[in-house]
């Protein structure tokens, strides 16, 4: 039963005869876990929270960045720093203190996942990884459970849903994982702040209708919105009954390249004379920033490897370390006599040491 704050406090959705007092109460009975509390997750929460879900359970095991503030509209200055689910629940009680807020401090995992996944009703799908995605896929299957998914490049966002009545699912969809070096991410390639609120709001859309059984639930089809066209796109697709997931398996998309040779921005900066730095990342993030030496694209080394035939021992960078793992991955068999390096954890550490 609802208290009069209650009945005050959702009186425009239970107006509509779709939803009444009894889809309330089924939004109040509800449990649903947003896996990643960012750029996607916190758009989904503000909404969820504010719609009455009774329990919404919240995982990610990172902290607040300034530059998270640009576009995850839970999180204040003053949060910087803090854990992003302790910041969320702090928020999200602020906005409707009668729900229940449940927070894990770590990364979704194989470790985790099942005993987590059985806890909820709906899951929603808010990272940015894709071993995550393939994770969590594989785990609602494997629990039963719906698995509402987005995410976003650049401009473009999808959505979908998976596992929806044993319906069609992300390996239907994307039956090969892409290695995640291949796919740059927000802090690489920048993202406008508007289009996680945007997709990440069809995905709250879709977790209330399938809590209410409402509409046309988006499983079987990926939406493709563009923010700059304004355009959307639903592409159908069918169940491949091939796919059999019987365990779960997390995959480690970036391990190869992660093995390259890395060299920490401290021990760089002891023996600076000896190495040839070279940026890998793109033009607008080298204008952007920059800790110097040669500026050579990732793409264009590659099409032209050439181009670091002088030097003998050389250090790459990008933003985080992947471009540049991958620049020693693919190139170091073909110099052997070079001293290839990757530097770790990209210009981001080494500004951060620099700070
Ligand atoms: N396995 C996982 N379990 C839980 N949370 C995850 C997992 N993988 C990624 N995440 C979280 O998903 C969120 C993705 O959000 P987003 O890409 O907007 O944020 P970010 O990593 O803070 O941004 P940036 O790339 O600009 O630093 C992050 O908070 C990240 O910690």
């Amino acid at each position: 039963m609802f208290t009069t704050t209650e009945k005050e406090r959702y009186s425009r959705h239970t107006l509509l005869g779709e939803v009444g007092v009894e889809g309330q109460q089924k939004l109040k009975k509800a449990r649903v876990l947003v896996v990643g509390c960012g750029g996607l997750g916190c758009p989904i929460l503000q909404y969820l929270a504010a719609a009455g879900i009774g329990e919404l359970g919240i995982i990610d095991d990172d902290t607040v960045a300034l530059s998270n503030l640009q576009r995850q509209i839970l999180f204040k200055e003053s949060h910087v720093g803090m854990y992003k689910v302790e910041a969320a629940q702090e928020v999200l009680n602020a906005l409707n203190s009668s729900i229940k807020i449940q927070i894990y401090y770590e990364r979704l995992s194989a470790a985790n996942a099942l005993d987590l996944f059985v806890k909820y009703d709906v899951i929603v799908e808010g990272s940015d990884s894709f071993s995550t995605k393939y994770l969590a896929n594989d785990a609602a299957v494997l629990t039963g459970k719906p698995l509402v998914f987005g995410s976003i490049f650049k401009f473009e966002g999808q959505v979908s849903v998976f596992n929806y009545k044993n319906g069609q699912t992300y390996r239907c969809l994307y039956p090969e994982p892409v290695a995640e070096s291949d796919m740059p991410t927000c802090s690489e390639v920048g993202v406008l702040g508007i289009l996680p609120g945007i997709i990440g709001m069809f995905q709250a859309n879709e977790v209330i209708k399938i809590i209410l059984d409402l509409g046309k639930v988006l499983s079987g089809k990926l939406l493709i919105y563009n923010s700059l066209e304004a355009s959307q796109t639903l592409l159908p697709f069918s169940k491949n009954e091939a796919i059999e997931i019987s365990e779960l398996i997390e995959l480690d998309l970036s391990c190869s390249i992660h093995s390259a040779n890395e060299i920490d921005y401290r021990d760089f900066k002891e023996n600076k004379r000896v190495y040839t730095l070279i940026d890998v990342r793109s033009k607008p993030e080298r204008e952007a920033s920059s800790i110097g030496g040669l500026h050579i694209p990732l793409d264009q080394l590659l099409r032209n490897p050439n181009q670091i035939v002088e030097f003998d021992t050389v250090v790459f960078y990008c933003a985080s370390g992947k471009r540049s793992a991958k620049a020693v991955d693919q190139l170091q068999n073909r110099f052997s006599e070079k001293k290839m390096y990757s530097l770790k954890g990209g210009i981001a550490e080494a500004l951060l040491i620099e700070d």
